[in-house]
């Protein structure tokens, strides 16, 4: 529990706002019904019950954006509500739910609801005293939502680019490593449900060291974003890079299997052959290829890859090895 509260960023707001709401509706709750105002009780006590259920759906299904979305639905039309029934001091209401928002949905849904609730209230009129003071509030609210915007996209842009320094990887633009983990987790459940066929190829560059070591590593760089440049542009939309660690790739490819497979991998590896170069020459590269088999871990499928690789860089390099036919397809004469 503690684990997915720590992970999960809006699985944690949600839970606080929910124990907040809670523990700050319940004494007014009670109070109203001893002051002889059951419906705004039963009011309360809804806002309570929709709260709470938003906050159970989001723990049971983790579907937060959803819950999220809910529970700020809920939260200004509760706050509405009370304002049409209870007047003027069912107004302060607002303003925590027009903070709320912002963190239980997106920004610009966010500013919708707030500004709805808003216009809800003035046209409704019944909470306000006078024109002045409905003035007041709708230039105070709307500060307050101004604010809690600019706020809010901040921190959603700052979180869009931690999450974008943490999946890619900085010198050729792919997914790194713990994107990669969590796409092969997702492809094997897929292929489970679907029966959908994934072929994993490890792609290591041959002699990197010499290359580097002989023109230096701005070489290296040069020859790693030409790699992959070549290979975004040889391959299908739905096939993901990834940066496996140094001079190391895994390309995973969805729905192709048998010799359309070895035609793939034969086709990139020419491609290759003929395009990556260094000031020496051209550049090779070796590949371990496995298909994903019923109900294999992701572990053991990488292990087969990288055996099959290791075959392939012992085989002499510049070739592909398919672990599931148990062929080493020599393909350097080709
Ligand atoms: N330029 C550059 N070099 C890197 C990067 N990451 C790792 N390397 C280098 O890649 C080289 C990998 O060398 P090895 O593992 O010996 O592999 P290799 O020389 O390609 O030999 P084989 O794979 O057996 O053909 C090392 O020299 C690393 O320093 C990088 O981001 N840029």
């Amino acid at each position: 529990m503690l684990h997915r509260l720590r992970n999960d960023f809006r699985l944690s707001i949600i839970t606080l706002l929910g124990a907040s709401a809670i523990l700050g509706i319940t004494p007014f709750a009670v109070l109203r019904f001893l002051q002889g105002n059951p419906f705004a009780a039963a009011i309360d006590l809804t806002i309570l019950t929709g709260i709470s259920a938003g906050v159970v759906y989001a723990w049971r299904t983790g579907d937060t954006r959803r819950s999220g979305l809910f529970l700020a639905l809920v939260a200004c039309s509760g706050a509405v509500l009370v304002g049409f029934v209870v007047g003027e001091p069912g107004l302060f209401w607002l303003y925590p739910c027009l903070v709320t928002t912002f963190f239980l949905t997106s920004p610009r849904i966010a500013v919708t609801l707030n500004v709805l609730s808003i216009l809800a209230l003035m046209v409704h009129g019944g909470a306000f005293r006078s024109p002045v003071q409905m003035w007041s509030f709708a230039a105070t609210a709307a500060v307050v939502s101004a604010c809690a915007y600019v706020f809010a996209r901040r921190n959603q842009n700052q979180r869009r680019r931690l999450e974008h320094l943490a999946t890619v990887d900085p010198l050729t633009g792919v997914k790194n490593r713990r994107s990669m983990d969590e796409e092969l987790q997702m492809a094997a459940a897929n292929a489970e449900r679907t029966g959908l066929s994934y072929a994993l190829a490890l792609l290591d560059i041959d002699h990197f060291k010499k290359i580097n070591d002989e023109y230096g590593h701005s070489v290296g760089d040069q020859v790693l974003t030409d790699l992959v440049t070549l290979i975004d542009q040889n391959t299908r939309k739905s096939d993901q890079l990834f940066r496996y660690g140094g001079e190391e790739f895994v390309l995973l490819l969805p729905g192709v299997d048998g010799a359309d497979l070895e035609a793939v991998m034969g086709h990139l590896q020419q491609v290759l052959r003929r395009h990556m170069k260094h000031p020496g020459g051209p550049v090779t590269a070796s590949f371990g290829v496995a298909l994903l088999r019923h109900g294999e871990t992701v572990e053991s499928w990488i292990a087969r890859a990288d055996d099959a690789l290791y075959q392939a860089k012992a085989g002499g390099r510049d070739r592909i090895v398919f672990a599931d036919v148990l062929m080493a397809v020599a393909s350097q004469s080709a």
